[in-house]
Order: C-alpha cells, then structure tokens, then sequence
C-alpha cells in the first residue's frame, strides 16, 4: 500500500493529568479530502496543534510522507508542505488582502538583503510570477473585489476565504483548515466546498479539514474520522459515518441513536 501523505500514529497528549488525546491514529491519502468531526472538546483542535508542530505530544508519532515530524518546529513542518489555518483565521488585518497573501508565500528568492542586491532580475521575475497566482487565487475564491481592502475589514465569511488563500499560496502539499465553515453563510459555505474540491481536483492538494457543520462534511470529504473524548470513534465515508450508531450516540444520546 502506498505511504499515506499524513499518518497520526497512536497519538497522545494530556493537560496536567487530563488526557485531551489518547491513543489516536489517523491516516490522510494524497490527493485526498478527509473531515475531522467530533463533540466539542474531543480534542479535534489538540490534534491539528500536536500534527502542526504547534504543541509537544507525549506519546505516539506524526509522519508526513513517512518522516517522523514529532518534535519539529511549525515552520520547519510547513516547509515540509504541511500547513494549517486558525480557527480565528490569524491574518494580518492592517495590510490589504492582496499583502497578506503576498506574505503568506515564504520561502522566496532575495528575501535577505545580499540576495536582493546580486539577483535583482529573478527577484522581478518571482514577484510578478507571486502577484499573478495571488490574484488568480482571490479571483477563486471571489475575493478579487476586495483584494485592496485592509484584511481586518473583511466580513467572516470572507476572513475564512482569505485564511483559505495563504494556506493555498504557501503552496504546501497538505492544507490542515480548522472550521472553515464557522460563521460563514449557507450559500458561501456551499461555494467554499466546491472550491475546496476544485482546488484538490486542479492543483492536487490535499485536505484535512474540522468542522462541525455535517453540509459541508458530506460534500467536500471523502473520508471522516469521529473523535470523542479523546479517542477514535469511527470512520468511514461521511454517510457511513452518519448512519453509525455509536456516533449518533455521542451527538444525539442513546435514546435518540436508538430510533435515529
Ligand atoms: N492548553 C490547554 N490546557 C488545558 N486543557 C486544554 C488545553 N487545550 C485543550 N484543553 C482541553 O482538552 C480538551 C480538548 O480540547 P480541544 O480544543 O482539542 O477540543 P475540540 O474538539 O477542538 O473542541 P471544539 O470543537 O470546541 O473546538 C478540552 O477538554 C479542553 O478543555
């Protein structure tokens, strides 16, 4: 079988005694949208900041393409190509859109002083080539309209779309979303999966994606996993998911899973 783009291994974290994951074990394909659902404090969040490098966890592993992550600092995770969006969308909101996604692609040629002075032509050339795919990314999502305006006068919505677009302009192989669809409007949520699909079946990225709102679960993932109280609960294709009892049971009781 072939390595799977991210593998979750046996993860677990605990909070001075409270364990927040135990024993968790997760896989993503390439190529592949997954969903990462559960009840609230499952542990959903400790998971993506434990993958991400944004937390130490204390026992199990976290491999990316195979390399074992556990221990790496978050910017040298995401230059590996794994990246992730808050769920508070953690953009710049005194600069315009249009900067904010210019900054989200690191990594570029000349960005110390030296480099600027002895490769002035490349440099010309990787700015234009950022600033086309910038705006070719904005005119996706529809953010074009507002792609002068300062980041902090976008509605939530559109913040999503934005925290969407530097995640796309990192250009990272794995984009990790966490609730993408949190205060942002039924129609838009609708148009933000087929943009997530878009972007997966064009360009190839892969997606691991929290959410809560099972709409945009079952139209845009592949595949779920259900975590509860820290643990593995279930996984499957979202409908799979939906019907299993034990996940009924952890969002609805037992007396409503029996009937549901
Ligand atoms: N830094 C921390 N210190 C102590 N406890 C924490 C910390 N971070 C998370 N927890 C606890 O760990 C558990 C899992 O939290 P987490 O935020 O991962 O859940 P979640 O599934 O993302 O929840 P939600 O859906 O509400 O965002 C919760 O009980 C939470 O209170």
């Amino acid at each position: 079988m072939a390595t799977p783009l991210l593998a979750v291994e046996r993860l677990s974290k605990s909070f001075s005694g409270f364990h927040a994951l135990q024993d968790v074990s997760l896989e993503v394909g390439e190529g592949s949208i997954v969903g990462l659902v559960g009840p609230n404090g499952c542990g959903k969040s400790t998971l993506f900041n434990c993958v991400s490098g944004f937390l130490p966890f204390d026992a199990g592993q976290v491999r990316f393409r195979g390399t074992p992550v556990g221990g790496m600092a978050p910017h040298r995770i995401a230059r590996l190509g794994l990246v992730r969006t808050f769920q508070n969308g953690h953009a710049t909101k005194r600069m315009t859109v249009l900067e904010n996604m210019l900054m989200a692609a690191g990594g570029q040629t000349g960005e110390l002083p030296l480099q600027a002075l002895l490769r002035r032509p490349a440099i010309r050339m990787q700015q234009t080539a950022l600033l086309g795919r910038a705006r070719e990314i904005l005119e996706t999502l529809k953010l074009t309209r507002v792609a002068n305006e300062y980041a902090g006068n976008l509605s939530g919505g559109q913040q999503k779309l934005l925290a969407l677009g530097r995640a796309v302009m990192c250009d990272a192989d794995l984009i990790m979303l966490d609730e993408p669809a949190a205060g942002v409007n039924p129609t838009l949520v609708r148009e933000f999966v087929s943009m997530v699909r878009d972007l997966r079946d064009r360009s190839g990225k892969t997606f691991l994606i929290i959410e809560h709102d099972m709409k945009f679960i079952s139209g845009a993932c592949d595949h779920v996993f259900v975590l509860s109280a820290g643990r593995n609960l279930s996984s499957g294709t979202p409908a799979q998911v939906q019907r299993d009892p034990r996940v009924l049971e952890v969002y609805l009781g037992k007396r409503h899973a029996a009937v549901a």
